[in-house]
């Protein structure tokens, strides 16, 4: 996930330093019971799903497929998950979650090399809280990226689908019921975020995500793709999120083609609906890294090593395409 940051409040964000200093300056007077009240509705309803989860928490099933964007800022910072107040802690042995500050073509840039699953334990709001930690920090526009097996016949291995609507499903519920489930608590957690006293830094009005995905953001990538002889291998799509960590079985996959899903992974939905409640403005998109198997004859199930190693050969590309939409994103502020 990357994410710029700009201007906060009217006042201009220097450099990476004065937005280290203003973060732990922010993070300090909040308490996890800030993050935790505006979610309290949600998460105790998803804490049921979490329980059932749990059982499921294998530490070595994550990587950040597209850290790589991390590793190629400018003027890097690093700071580990471990030292920022109340953030979540990355579960998974040998792999090292933290913020990493820099500039991509000059623009000051935040990403994150290493996000929190909904498998790994956490309830959403806090696999969530990094992109509120975001917009305390002054972050403007977040650029939300997946590694998402491939459902649509016309994918390919390696492309990069952007993302025009969002879905969320689970074991047990359709689609629709879910999303509907997922607006109705989305709607009623502003009303936390609206309490006297609370920091509400972080809020926003509830919004409609119907148009969560910026649709002027969304064309041009489009067009970047075009002028970057990515063309064919770039498509507009839906994605959906499943719990993980284990792959999809046929007929889940077959469920979720029915409902109209492009592609699916086990991640992004909850980080953009929380974006859009805080009015960050988002583009998403996955990068296939696998096609999902919707025959039980197909002997190529896909796996994890699969999905390191597509993220790994398809770096460059992903690297000079968010650099040229982080330009756009520059110029269009000015
Ligand atoms: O963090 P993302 O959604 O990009 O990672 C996907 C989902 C699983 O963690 C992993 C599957 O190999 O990749
Ligand atoms: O096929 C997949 N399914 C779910 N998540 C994924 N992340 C990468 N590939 C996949």
């Amino acid at each position: 996930m990357l994410v710029r940051h700009g201007d906060t409040e009217g006042t201009r964000v220097e450099s990476v330093e004065a937005v280290k200093a203003k973060a732990t300056q922010f993070l300090n007077q909040l308490t996890e019971a800030d993050f935790q009240h505006c979610f309290q509705q949600w998460n105790s309803r998803m804490e049921r799903c979490r329980d059932r989860q749990g059982e499921y928490i294998e530490g070595d099933k994550v990587a950040t497929v597209i850290g790589c964007l991390a590793d190629g800022l400018d003027n890097k910072i690093e700071i580990p998950y471990e030292v920022i107040p109340h953030f979540p802690r990355s579960t998974v042995q040998g792999h090292v979650g933290k913020l990493v500050f820099g500039h991509i073509t000059g623009v000051p840039v935040v990403c994150m090399k290493g996000r929190f699953h909904y498998y790994e334990g956490y309830p959403l709001w806090k696999c969530a809280m990094p992109v509120r930690v975001m917009k305390l920090l002054g972050v403007t526009h977040l650029i939300v990226t997946n590694a998402a097996g491939g459902l649509n016949a016309n994918y390919k291995v390696g492309d990069i689908m952007l993302v025009n609507m969002i879905g969320y499903g689970d074991r047990t519920r359709t689609q629709a019921k879910l999303f509907a489930y997922f607006k109705k608590n989305y709607q009623s957690c502003s009303r936390y975020l609206k309490v006297p006293g609370r920091t509400t830094s972080a809020s926003g009005p509830a919004s409609p995500m119907n148009e969560a995905y910026d649709r002027v953001l969304i064309d041009e990538a489009k067009r970047i793709a075009t002028q970057l002889g990515l063309g064919d291998s770039v498509h507009e799509g839906v994605y959906t999120c499943l719990g993980g960590p284990n792959f999809e079985t046929v007929a889940e996959l077959k469920m979720l083609s029915m409902l109209g899903a492009d592609t699916v992974g086990m991640s992004t939905v909850h980080e953009v609906i929380t974006a859009r409640h805080c009015d960050l403005t988002v583009l998403a998109f996955s990068l296939v890294t696998n096609m999902c198997v919707t025959s039980y004859q197909a002997m190529n199930n896909p796996n994890h090593e699969e999905v390191i190693d597509v993220g790994k050969m398809r770096e460059d590309v992903l690297r000079m395409f968010v650099e040229n939409i982080v330009r756009f994103i520059q110029k269009s502020k000015k």
